[in-house]
């Protein structure tokens, strides 16, 4: 149920449904792995602790949009999605209607879209009442670019970029399992690594959630886990600005 002033969005055709609709198999060069399951991501959402009232929320790889439903409902006022694969756009397109413009979505590709572009789409939002205060980013990431997203992320954080230049931004993230503990771990953790001193350089990273394998359709081979991310006011090691642009120029393999 939405807070506030929001209405909750009106009665949808399930996403299994749309999918049977449109004709919809899962492609596994844009690592499709769907969650149907309303209680996933209702919980994702409210673990997430979203402050709504005063977020932008950008959400990465909608698809058929069962996460968006649960953002939506849970009070977004202003969503921005970027979805790289055009069978969804239609789908997308009834949600944005029925949302009453809280939504839109854009076909993409999150690792070159313009980030200009998102803020320009939010900020001429007619539902949009109010000055951006703060930027979410949300998302049941595709597992093939997963880690070189978030090591892009991380260098424009660090530089406080494109999205990240606005205030106080915050992450709510899904990826592989294995990948999520490495991000998370703590000093003492086995799953240490660079990723985990990068990350944690610069953000507090914590796992607010895991979900089965089974969840998804298809089902992948290993399970997930939800990482929460929030930018230090200070970041720990400056030094790791170096780390970083080497890794996004290539230079190093992880
Ligand atoms: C793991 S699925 C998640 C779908 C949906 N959010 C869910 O939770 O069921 C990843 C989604 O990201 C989309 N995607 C893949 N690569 C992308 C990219 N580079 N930019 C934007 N979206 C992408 C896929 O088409 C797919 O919809």
């Amino acid at each position: 149920m939405a807070s506030g002033s929001i209405k909750s969005l009106p009665k949808l055709p399930s996403i299994r449904d749309l999918i049977k609709i449109y004709g919809i198999s899962a492609q596994s060069r844009f690592s499709q792995n769907f969650i149907l399951d309303r209680n996933i991501t209702d919980t994702i959402v409210k673990n997430a602790k979203i402050d709504f009232d005063h977020s932008l929320v950008i959400e990465v790889g909608p698809g058929p949009g069962l996460l968006t439903r649960a953002i939506l409902n849970a009070g977004a006022k202003n969503l921005v999605a970027v979805e790289k694969d055009k069978r969804f756009i239609p789908t997308l397109e009834q949600l944005q209607a029925a949302s009453e413009n809280r939504f839109k979505a854009i076909l993409g590709d999150i690792l070159y879209v313009d980030h200009k572009q998102l803020m320009d789409i939010a900020q001429n939002n007619p539902a949009n009442k109010q000055e951006i205060e703060k930027v979410h980013i949300i998302g049941n990431l595709p597992f093939n670019i997963a880690t070189s997203l978030l090591i892009q992320w991380l260098y424009q954080m660090e530089k406080r970029e494109g999205l990240f230049a606005l205030p106080e931004p915050s992450m709510t993230l899904m990826f592989q399992k294995e990948v999520g503990l490495r991000i998370s771990a703590p000093p003492s953790a086995k799953e240490r690594g660079r990723l985990s001193v990068m990350t944690q350089s610069l953000c507090e990273a914590k796992t607010i959630y895991t979900v089965r394998s089974s969840s998804f359709v298809p089902k992948p081979k290993v399970d997930a886990a939800v990482i929460q991310f929030k930018l230090l006011k200070e970041p720990i090691l400056k030094s790791s600005i170096k780390t970083l642009e080497k890794i996004h120029k290539n230079e190093l393999k992880d």
